[in-house]
């Protein structure tokens, strides 16, 4: 699976954020039904029905196009939750204003508490007491409001029940709401933590931890897509190469210098292969001192030449842990890969090759 960009990652986030938009629009919808429930029943007026749905129109276009350009990605919250949670509120208390019943007005509480559900996408728990907290003086000014402006509409006993009720309700939905958000929080990280551990453990299954190249079984595998690309392309004139290298008289440096002078060597023999190799050649540690390096789409003329540039190139090293002027060398055995060959069988010759360049004197690069 290849990595998301930036800009792909950012086009998911915001389409996810649209998608939550969308669910807070079909709640404060349920609202608007309930708004054009009480001016069917006489319960409200036109004129404000008609206010609360053209704000509510005006506001929700705002917000889309704030998403649609990117506008909220200046913000410290880019996903709005408050604002979303927030906004709802004036244009439902306006309206609430002209509904006769407290009943009526009812109905917007229950709703209420329902858009102070979304806070669990995002919100901690003083935010959502905090949404919970304007929520209810919202109502208690409004009851206020209406007890200066249209007594008749209000029934005291029955607002203070109904706001302890709503308090109640707000505060728990609030007390919920921060408990799911803090669990969705903490799944996240744990999410993440195992998205990381899983690229160590691949890391881990893949490469060579000395010298962090690909391990022996991810080049037999890197080999095997090679030689399978190689039949596919057998009219063509280019071919697959490999080279099997082995580093000279590795167990004398082990046993005169030490183990770490040996690894020292390891690591840096792989370093200089990789940066002698061209891009789109391949190479492995697939045994103690032994390396696998793969030409894909090479000419019998351009791989001998290939593999000597890398023995040159080892034998120019110096080692700190080595005495001045000792020379550290590699022999190599080198096949082309033949049509309808094996993989098993190219790799024979590779090897046969090795053999004879070490039994020829070492220091050399020999093709089957
Ligand atoms: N330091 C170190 N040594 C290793 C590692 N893996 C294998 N070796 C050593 O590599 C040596 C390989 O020795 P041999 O197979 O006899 O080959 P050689 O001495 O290089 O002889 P020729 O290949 O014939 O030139 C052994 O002594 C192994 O212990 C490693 O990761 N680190």
């Amino acid at each position: 699976m290849s990595a998301e960009t930036i800009e792909q990652r950012i086009q998911r986030v915001q389409a996810l954020r649209l998608k939550r938009m969308a669910w807070g629009f079909a709640n404060h919808g349920c609202t608007t039904l309930a708004v054009v429930g009480l001016y069917l029943g006489g319960f409200l007026p036109l004129a404000p029905a008609m206010v609360f749905l053209a704000s509510s129109i005006l506001i929700g276009t705002v917000l889309v196009l704030m998403l649609q350009f990117g506008i909220n990605l200046r913000f410290r919250d880019p996903s709005m939750t408050m604002t979303q949670i927030l906004w709802p509120i004036v244009p439902t208390l306006y309206v609430m204003f002209f509904v006769a019943l407290p009943q009526g007005r009812i109905v917007f509480l229950l709703l209420g508490a329902g858009g102070l559900m979304f806070g669990t996408l995002a919100l901690n728990r003083r935010q959502m007491l905090t949404i919970a907290w304007l929520y209810w003086l919202g109502y208690l000014g409004l009851v206020v409001l209406l007890t200066w402006r249209k007594p008749e509409y209000v029934y005291w006993p029955l607002e203070a029940v109904t706001l302890f009720a709503y308090g109640s309700v707000l505060s728990i939905v609030a007390y919920l709401g921060s408990f799911i958000s803090n669990l969705r929080q903490e799944l996240g990280i744990r999410n993440r933590d195992l998205k990381h551990a899983n690229l160590e453990l691949v890391e881990l299954a893949t490469r060579d931890p000395l010298t962090s190249l690909p391990n022996r079984r991810t080049v037999m595998e890197q080999f095997e897509k090679e030689v399978a690309r190689s039949e596919r392309q057998s009219a063509g004139p280019k071919a697959l190469g490999i080279s099997v290298l082995d580093i000279d008289h590795f167990k004398r440096i082990n046993d005169t210098y030490g183990h770490q002078a040996g690894d020292e060597i390891l690591r840096k023999v792989s370093q200089t292969i990789e940066a002698a190799i061209r891009k789109g050649d391949y190479i492995g540690r697939i045994g103690g001192e032994e390396f696998l390096i793969i030409f894909p789409e090479t000419t019998p003329e351009m791989t001998v030449p290939a593999a000597d540039r890398i023995r040159r190139a080892v034998e120019a090293l110096r080692f700190e842990a080595l005495p001045e002027g000792y020379r550290v060398t590699v022999s190599q055995g080198v096949a082309l890969h033949q049509t309808g060959e094996t993989l098993e069988s190219t790799f024979k010759r590779a090897d046969e090759a090795l053999y004879q360049a070490k039994n020829g004197g070492r220091n050399q690069v020999l093709a089957a």
